[in-house]
């Protein structure tokens, strides 16, 4: 690498502590940067343009995690958004600029290793040439490009030793024929700590699909524009797809469990799990005052897991952050994406066997969200608020009555499992208060009022 690139780099780092709490995905908004420092820079392009991929440490105290970045340089740079300028220096954030991330595709069709970094297509595959990609705009934790309608390449922002959990998850169930999943059609290897890291994942776009979160939206605005009638009544019911909905979830459930390792939960493993739960809850609680006065009612729920019985759940590879905006509905049914798992957690913990359960309580809370997301900010208002909590009991019951007709013993219908599926949802919702604490304050009423009526006995 020429001395100008190094000196190049060493100036993005000086300029980073300032830059990336402004990104979306940058997942530390919550403390301020100690530091910024280079892990290992690879040249894509060199001269003018010139494309390097970055990967870089970020020091937040005694955090410390490595993110990548693509970073272009040219004299003549196309219009980027203001915020992809890393500084004064030139260098801009590339993922925009479409004649640069043109180079990854193309490195992933002649199947390339440039430095330390492999671009592969999975066995069979072979993909298309020179298509121009467009990054997409919806709220992400990575970075996803849409390369001509055709395939999505998801970077993976923060970065773990080893193969990330979603190609991991996402490869197993295509060779078991899931049809609940987007086909993988490559992937991209970097190196960190010594170890290989993915650091990209390709799959085929589909680009007929709606998402979750969307269809569901449309519903409950539909419901509350006409508050007299039911969420039976109106146009929109989401009902028959929550319920399709659980039967995919089921499904990829059970493919998986066939798929990848699984143990029985124990009487230990209990105790750790409402040791991790009550841990979180005080490192929330800390943070957001707002929980505090739920601390005692979430204990309790919390506790009340050591009595459920033994071998009534078997632990496996799950979702891990499943909500709305997660799934897909195509023409030929539901899909699942990104099973990264919650974008704040260890990576041991993601990678960690978990009760099944804990997918479907995060559904549950996505439908809590879809009908509450609308008060947002309103004041006040009985009816609306008796209609949110009808759509959200009606979805809720028919994507567990989906979920009960495809799973076996020892899950069937999660409601069989009322002390653990409970725990798990409001452990979620703490997750959720820290998440909107840190992203969007003006949704943490959601969350929370879903913890006061959990706690205090409603279903
Ligand atoms: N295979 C796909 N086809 C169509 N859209 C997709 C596909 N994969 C992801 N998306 C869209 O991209 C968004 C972000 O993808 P996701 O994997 O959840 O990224 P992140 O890990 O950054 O949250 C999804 O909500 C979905 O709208
Ligand atoms: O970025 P990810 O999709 O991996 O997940 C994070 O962001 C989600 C919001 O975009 C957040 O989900 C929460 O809000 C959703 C509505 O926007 C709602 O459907 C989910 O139920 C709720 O948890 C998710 O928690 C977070 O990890």
């Amino acid at each position: 690498m020429s001395a100008d690139i190094e000196r190049f780099v060493a100036g993005l780092a000086a300029e980073l502590p300032g830059w990336l709490p402004g990104q979306r995905w940058f997942a530390g908004k919550d403390r301020p940067i100690t530091g910024v420092t280079p892990l290992g820079t690879t040249v894509l392009l060199d001269g003018d343009p010139l494309l390097l991929h970055v990967v870089v440490e970020v020091a937040q105290g005694d955090r410390r995690e490595p993110y990548q970045l693509l970073v272009g340089r040219r004299s003549h740079p196309p219009e980027v958004p203001a915020a992809s300028w890393i500084g004064a220096l030139g260098g801009y954030e590339a993922t925009g600029d479409a004649d640069l991330t043109a180079v990854l595709l193309d490195l992933m069709v002649r199947g390339e290793r440039v430095g330390s970094l492999d671009f592969a297509r999975e066995p069979g595959v072979e993909l298309g040439r020179d298509l121009r990609a467009r990054p997409i705009t919806s709220e992400q934790s990575n970075t996803s490009l849409v390369y001509g309608g055709q395939y999505i390449l998801k970077l993976f922002r923060k970065l773990s030793p080893g193969e990330n959990k979603d190609l991991l998850l996402h490869r197993a169930l295509q060779a078991a024929g899931c049809e609940h999943i987007a086909p993988t059609l490559g992937s991209i290897t970097g190196e960190l700590a010594g170890k290989p890291a993915t650091i990209g994942m390709l799959q085929q776009f589909l680009s007929d699909a709606v998402d979750g979160w969307a269809m569901a939206t449309t519903s409950v605005r539909d419901l509350m524009a006409e508050p007299e009638l039911g969420p039976d009544e109106v146009g929109g019911d989401f009902a028959g797809e929550a319920e399709r909905l659980g039967r995919a979830v089921a499904t990829v459930h059970a493919d998986l469990a066939r798929a990848l390792d699984t143990e029985p939960i124990d009487d230990d493993e209990l105790a750790r799990t409402v040791g991790a739960m009550t841990e979180r809850l005080d490192d929330v609680a800390a943070r957001v005052p707002e929980l505090v006065p739920h601390v005692p009612g979430l204990r309790a729920a919390f506790e009340a897991i050591r009595s459920a019985p033994a071998n009534s759940i078997t632990m496996q590879y799950i979702h891990g952050d499943l909500h709305l905006g997660q799934v897909l509905r195509t023409v030929n049914g539901w899909l699942l994406l990104d099973f990264e798992g919650e974008p704040a957690a260890p990576v041991e913990e993601r990678h960690a066997l978990r009760s099944p359960l804990r997918d479907v309580a995060g559904m549950l809370r996505s439908f809590d969200y879809a009908a509450q997301q609308l008060l947002v900010g309103q004041d006040a208002d009985p009816l609306l608020t008796e209609r949110a909590l009808e759509w959200a009991r009606r979805n809720r019951a028919a994507f567990c009555d989906g979920y009960a007709k495809v799973a076996d013993e020892p899950i069937g219908d999660p409601r069989d499992h009322g002390a653990l599926l409970r725990a798990f949802e409001l452990d979620k919702a703490v997750y959720e208060v820290a998440y909107e604490h840190a992203n969007r304050p003006d949704w943490l009423g959601v969350p929370l009022s879903s913890i006061a009526w959990i706690t205090q006995g409603g279903e």
